[in-house]
C-alpha cells in the first residue's frame, strides 16, 4: 500500500476517533478501547500537549545539535570535554540527597510494560523494577497504551492476571521493588498522536500520561513523599537533561507538588555523554538519582559516533565487553563522577539469560553473570541491572557479600583514582578479531530481532542472550561499518573482505538456518521476510541510520479510522 509518514494514508486525513475526547489541538489516531480511554482522557492528554508546546522547540533545537555534532565528528572531530563547562566539573557541588526510599538499589530487574513481567518484576525481590518504554518494548499503540494501564494499576497495587492456560493467577506480593518508569528517547514521535498538527513527542506522550495518572498515589505508596522515578535514556549532551529538568519543574508544579520530588537515574549510552557527565548532573541535580552504564548503546553509539572514522572499526560484538580499555574507563569514571556528586552509580546488563534445558550452560551463564557483578561491585558501583527475574538471586549474592549492609557506596567508594582519566583513555579503539562467525551472528541476531520487534516484542531470548534495541543496534551497525569500509576478515574468513556481495550471500544463507531453527510453520507466518528487508537495507545503505526504530516504526503505526495494518 502506498502510505505517507507513519504508514498515514496518502489520500487524505480522515477524521479524529470521535470515541475520544481530546483536548482543543489534539488528534488522536490510535485504536480506541475502553480501558486506554481510561489513560487518554481529556486532562492527561491536555497536560501532554502542554508538555508539547512548552518544550517542542527546545526539542527540536536539541535534535539539531546532535546532527550538527555528527557533522564535526563526520569531518574527523573527536567528541571531548567541553572547555566552556570546565567550571561545573571543577566546581564543588552536590546533587540534592537520595531519596531514603531508593537509598538501596543493589539489583534493579527491567523489563518491558507487558502486565504479566510488571507483575512478574515487581515481586521479583530486585530493589527496583525499571518499567520499559524504550529498549524492551516494541512502541506500538497497542503496547504502549497496555503498558500506561499495566503501570497504573501496578502502583494503585491492584495489578492481576489470569493466565487461563496455566490456570495461574498473577498478583503483586506485599514486598514488591520500587517503580522507576523509563520513557523513550526524544528521537521518536508518538505517530498516533497529534498535536497542532504535528505527531507528539514519544517520550513526553510516555511520561506525561504516567506521571498525570500515578504521581499522587506513588508518592503514597511507594516514594514515601518523593516520586515518581525515572530513567532516561539516550541524551548525548546536557542541554537534554535541562529540558528533561524543566519538564519536571513544570509536572511537578502542575501536581502542586514540591520542587525535586521527581527523580530519575540517567543512563551514559552515548559516547558524546560521557564527556557531560558532570553537566547532565548538574542540569537535573534537584531532580537526579543518579548514571547508570547504559552499556550496549554505549557500544552501539562508539561505532555511530565514529562512523566515518575507518580506523575505529570495532571487533566481533562478543568482544566489546566491560574488560575492554574504553569501557572500563568509562564505568570507573562514572563511579568517580556520581560519587563526587552524592548520587548513585549505576551498572549494567549483563546479557546472560537463564538455560533451562541445559544445567552445565546454566551455570556457566550464570557464572559470567556473577563475574560482572564481582566486577561491578568492586569496583565501586552501588547496584547493577538484571534482565530476568532467575539472575536475581546471584545478583543480590555477590552485591551483598561485597556491600554488607550498606544500602550504597556513595561515600566509600570515591575512586579519586579515576580522576586522571583522559579523553584518549575513554576512545580508545577496542581490540579484537573480526570474523566470518561474527557478520553471521549479527545478521542473524539483527534479523530475528527486527521480526520481533515487528510483531511486538520488543526484547527475546536469542542463542541464550537478551536481545533489545541496543543489542541490536550493535549488530546492525556493526556490519554496516564492516560493508562501508571493506574490513578485511581474521579467523576462518582469513583475507576474505567483507562487500555488499558478501553481506547478500551471507543474508541468505542465515534466513535459510533461520528458517531451520525457527520452523517453516513459524517462518512464514511471522515478519522475516520484511525484518531482513529493513535490516539489509539498513546494513547497506550508504550514509548510517541514525536508528534502526525509526525506519521500522513506520512498519508498526496503525492509524484508526483504519490506516495499513502490519501487525
Ligand atoms: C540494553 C538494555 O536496555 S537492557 C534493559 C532492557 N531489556 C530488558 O529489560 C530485557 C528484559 N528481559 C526479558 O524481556 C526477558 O527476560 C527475555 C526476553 C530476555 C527472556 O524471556 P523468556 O525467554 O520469555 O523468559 P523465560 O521463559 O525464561 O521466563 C520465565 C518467567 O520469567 C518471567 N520473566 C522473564 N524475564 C522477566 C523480566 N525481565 N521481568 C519480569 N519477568 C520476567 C517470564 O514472564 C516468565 O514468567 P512465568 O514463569 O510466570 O510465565
Ligand atoms: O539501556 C541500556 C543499554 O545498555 O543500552
Ligand atoms: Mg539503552
Amino acid at each position: 500500500m502506498n502510505t505517507g509518514t507513519y504508514g498515514y494514508p496518502k489520500q487524505g486525513v480522515k477524521k479524529i476517533d470521535p470515541s475520544y475526547d481530546v483536548p482543543e489541538g489534539v488528534d488522536n489516531r490510535g485504536r480506541y478501547d475502553e480501558e486506554f480511554a481510561k489513560i487518554l482522557t481529556k486532562d492527561a492528554l491536555k497536560f501532554v500537549a502542554e508538555l508539547q508546546r512548552e518544550f517542542r522547540s527546545h526539542i527540536r533545537y536539541a535534535l539539531e545539535c546532535r546532527k550538527e555534532a555528527k557533522r564535526r565528528y563526520n569531518e574527523g572531530a573527536l567528541p571531548g570535554f567541553d572547555p566552556a563547562t570546565r567550571y561545573i566539573r571543577e566546581g564543588e557541588w552536590v546533587c540534592a540527597p537520595v531519596p531514603p526510599a531508593v537509598a538501596d538499589r543493589k539489583v534493579e530487574i527491567t523489563g518491558p510494560v507487558e502486565r504479566k513481567m510488571v507483575i512478574n518484576a515487581l515481586n521479583s525481590g530486585a530493589k527496583v523494577f525499571m518499567a520499559d518504554f524504550e529498549d524492551a518494548l516494541s512502541p506500538s499503540w497497542e503496547n504502549l497504551m497496555r503498558g500506561q494501564v499495566n503501570l497504573k494499576d501496578a502502583v494503585a497495587g491492584t495489578i492481576t492476571f489470569n493466565d487461563k492456560a496455566r490456570n495461574k493467577v498473577y498478583k503483586l506480593n506485599d514486598q514488591t521493588a520500587k517503580l522507576f518508569v523509563r520513557p523513550r528517547g526524544w528521537h521518536l514521535p508518538e505517530a498516533h498522536i497529534f498535536i497542532d498538527g504535528e505527531p507528539a513527542t514519544g517520550c513526553l506522550v510516555d511520561f506525561g500520561l504516567y506521571f498525570y495518572h500515578n504521581h499522587a498515589p506513588f508518592r503514597q505508596t511507594q516514594g514515601a513523599g518523593f516520586g515518581p522515578f525515572f530513567y532516561l535514556p539516550k541524551m548525548e549532551h546536557s542541554r537534554e537533561a535541562k529540558i528533561w529538568n524543566n519538564v519536571f519543574e513544570r509536572a511537578e508544579k502542575m501536581a502542586g507538588i514540591e520542587r525535586g520530588s521527581i527523580r530519575a537515574t540517567v543512563l551514559i549510552e552515548t559516547l558524546p555523554a560521557v564527556f557531560q557527565m558532570n553537566e547532565i548532573l548538574y542540569e537535573l541535580r534537584d531532580h537526579s538519582v543518579g548514571l547508570n552504564c547504559g552499556r550496549w548503546d554505549y557500544i552501539f553509539s562508539y561505532v555511530k559516533t565514529f562512523q566515518a572514522h575507518p580506523d575505529r572499526l570495532l571487533p566481533d560484538r562478543v568482544l566489546v565487553g566491560m574488560t575492554q580499555h574504553f569501557m572500563k574507563s568509562y564505568s570507573d569514571l562514572l563511579i568517580r563522577t556520581c560519587h563526587r556528586r552524592g548520587v548513585h552509580a549505576m551498572g549494567g546488563m549483563a546479557a546472560q539469560i537463564p538455560i533451562r534445558d541445559d544445567p552445565a550452560a546454566n551455570e556457566a551463564a550464570l557464572e559470567l553473570v556473577r563475574k560482572d557483578k564481582l566486577r561491578e561491585v568492586k569496583a565501586g558501583h552501588d547496584g547493577t541491572w538484571a534482565a530476568h527475574p532467575g539472575l536475581i538471586p546471584a545478583c543480590v549474592e555477590v552485591f551483598n557479600n561485597n556491600m554488607g549492609n550498606a544500602p550504597n557506596q556513595i561515600k566509600d567508594a570515591k575512586r579519586d583514582d579515576a580522576a586522571s582519566i583522559t579523553e584518549e583513555d575513554l576512545l580508545q579503539i577496542p581490540r579484537g578479531v573480526r570474523t566470518m562467525d561474527g557478520l553471521r551472528l549479527n545478521t542473524r541476531v539483527g534479523i530475528q530481532y527486527v521480526a520481533a520487534w515487528l510483531t511486538g516484542s520488543g526484547s527475546v531470548p536469542l542463542y541464550n542472550l537478551m536481545e533489545d534495541a541496543a543489542t541490536a543496534e550493535i549488530s546492525r551497525v556493526q556490519n554496516w561499518q564492516w560493508i562501508k569500509y571493506g574490513v578485511e576478515l581474521d579467523g576462518d574468513g582469513l583475507g576474505v573482505r567483507v562487500s555488499k556481495e558478501l553481506f547478500s550471500r551471507v543474508v541468505e544463507e542465515e534466513m535459510a538456518r533461520i528458517e531451520s531453527e525457527v520452523g517453516k510453520d513459524k517462518f512464514k507466518k511471522g515478519m522475516y521476510k520484511e525484518a531482513c528487508k529493513i535490516f539489509k537495507r539498513q546494513c547497506t545503505a550508504p550514509t548510517l541510520d541514525d536508528f534502526l526504530t525509526l525506519d521500522a516504526y513506520n512498519y508498526i503505526v496503525i492509524q484508526h479510522p483504519k490506516g495499513p495494518a502490519k501487525l
